[in-house]
């Protein structure tokens, strides 16, 4: 029988992830005990399967494509991209899988690692099967926080299921490029592994029921397009798959709704994710599923999740953070998420919070409903903040918008022939910024200066006086007030 281990400790963080180590950062720093309890690697699917190698498989084509655009530079790029290196470079940035320094971090912060599955099986009580063989009961004084992440959505397409598909995790963790790659999905993960993979050398179709880039503005999504299809990859969109096979020689076929057969080595499944919340024992403590849905948390806007059987001393105990808690699935914000969350459970150890917390205060997350940034890192790119146009109208916000090409002289000597797209959302009575996007070559790093813009609530008349300097791509912003009508 495994040797069983009674702890107990102010908060207990189940899934050490990026988000579950922010909240368990700020709950030791506020001066509570803290363990986390992780199923497989110190970190999560960003440093190792998510957003890290994919930028470090993108970023080298990016460098290239860059300077194969600029007159003079161009002259001087001699060879093609070469997968070795690149590829050294991405196990460098996921520390090839280990997570040692990860790990030295909790231990410098005092944060109690426990290694193993985490199953909660009561209010405040988690059960670890412990990768160490012994079971681990543990009791929380004061708050569990699930940051358990999110997992691939699989759709139900004939065969798929018997097929020896990628996920993300298969893509970003790449040993050999696959001669002929088939993406299926046309959201984020799906064109960024595209470009990254074409430009490696593979021949990419991608598969996608609708338009790529769905969420975002469609100028912004056809320039991403254009780029793909600049590197080859066949884009096969608004069309549904009807079967996929695989035969001995380790082919995948993929039969679309109009009986085009597309064949590749390896396919990528990039459909969408949703909260990890499976086996967590949430039935526990009252959080069931409706019939046939996944469960889905509701969080307030401090993390609390509404709902938790209470054990009689307090109903406030169980919070989610990051893609667990289910509205955003960036690590920025989840981040974000995680320092209100764990900052609000100090504050209610302490009796400082009552309730719900204050809009805009440090301890809810309140910026998940006005300005969620997010950078689609494809060359180009695509940066956007706040509500679309539509998505304004839609929550009855009286909302115009001016959009333009980004043609300034910071554009012109980035690149030959730069093609790009920029719009602003503007609240015609509050006449402030609600929602900004960029796309074309570098536009990432514009997009901070949209999020405090629309944070701030800076007057739009106001924003006339932030002057771009010159000659960068941010003249944009001074071109879009002019034809907004400053
Ligand atoms: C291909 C790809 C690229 C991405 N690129 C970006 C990007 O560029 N920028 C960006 O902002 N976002 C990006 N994202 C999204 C980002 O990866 C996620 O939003 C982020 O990783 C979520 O962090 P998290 O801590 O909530 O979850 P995770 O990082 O998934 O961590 C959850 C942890 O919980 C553990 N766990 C789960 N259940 C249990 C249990 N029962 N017991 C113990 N441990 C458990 C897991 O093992 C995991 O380590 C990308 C996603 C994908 C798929
Ligand atoms: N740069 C970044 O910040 C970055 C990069 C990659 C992923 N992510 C995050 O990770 C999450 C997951 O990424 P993703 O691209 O898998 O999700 P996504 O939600 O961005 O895109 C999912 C795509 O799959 C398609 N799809 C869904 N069901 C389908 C079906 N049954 N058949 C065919 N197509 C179907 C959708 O139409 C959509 O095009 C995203 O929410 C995103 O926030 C972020």
């Amino acid at each position: 029988m495994a040797e069983e281990n009674i702890r107990e400790f102010d908060v207990i963080v189940i899934g050490a992830g990026t988000v579950g180590e922010n909240v368990a950062d700020r709950v030791v720093r506020g001066g509570l005990t803290c363990a986390i309890v992780e199923a497989e690697l110190v970190g999560g699917e960003c440093s190792y399967w998510a957003c890290i190698p994919s930028k470090a498989l993108l970023r080298p084509g990016t460098a290239l494509h860059t300077a194969q655009s600029v007159p003079g530079a161009s002259d001087a790029v001699t060879k093609v991209l070469d997968p070795a290196p690149v590829l050294k470079y991405r196990d460098y940035f996921t520390n090839k899988w280990q997570d040692d320094g990860a790990v030295q971090w909790l231990v410098d912060t005092g944060i109690e690692l426990i290694r193993g599955r985490a199953r909660i099986t009561g209010p405040r009580e988690v059960q670890v099967d412990g990768k160490d063989g012994a079971s681990y009961s543990l009791k929380a004084h004061h708050a569990v926080v699930v940051a358990s992440g999110s997992t691939p959505l699989i759709p139900k397409i004939d065969g798929l299921r018997n097929v020896p598909y990628w996920t993300t995790r298969g893509a970003t963790s790449v040993r050999h490029i696959p001669k002929r790659f088939i993406v299926l999905g046309g959201g984020v993960a799906s064109v960024e592994l595209a470009q990254a993979f074409a430009r490696l050398g593979s021949s990419v179709s991608i598969v996608a029921r609708g338009r790529l880039l769905s969420a975002f503005p469609e100028e912004a999504a056809d320039l991403v397009a254009a780029g793909l299809r600049a590197d080859g990859v066949d884009l096969h969109l608004g069309t549904d798959t009807t079967r996929v096979e695989h035969d001995p020689d380790h082919a995948f076929s993929v039969t679309l709704g109009d009986g085009t057969v597309l064949n590749s080595d390896q396919l990528l499944v990039a459909t969408g994710r949703r909260p990890s919340l499976d086996n967590l024992g949430l039935e526990n403590v009252g959080l069931d599923a409706e019939e046939g849905k996944p469960l889905r948390l509701t969080t307030d806007s401090s993390g609390l999740v509404e709902g938790a059987a209470s054990d009689g001393t307090s109903g406030l105990w169980l919070y989610a953070a990051g893609d667990a808690a289910g509205s955003v699935f960036l690590t920025h914000q989840g981040k974000y998420e995680a320092r209100a969350t764990g900052d609000a459970i100090v504050a209610r150890a302490k009796g400082t919070l009552h309730g719900t917390p204050k809009a805009w205060s440090a301890l809810a997350k309140t910026a998940d409903e006005y300005a969620i940034p997010s950078v689609v890192f494809t060359d180009p790119e695509v940066a956007s903040v706040g509500p679309s146009l539509k998505q304004a109208l839609q929550k009855g916000i009286n909302a115009s918008s001016v959009e333009l090409p980004i043609n300034v002289s910071g554009s012109q000597l980035h690149s030959e022939n730069y093609q790009g797209w920029a719009q602003l959302v503007v609240d015609e009575d509050r006449k402030v910024v609600l929602g900004a996007t960029f796309a074309g070559p570098g536009v990432a790093e514009l997009l901070h200066g949209a999020t405090i813009a629309i944070v701030g609530e800076v007057p739009l008349d106001r924003l006339w006086h932030a002057v771009p300097s010159f000659p960068t791509i941010s003249e944009v912003w001074l071109r879009l007030l002019e034809k907004y009508g400053l």
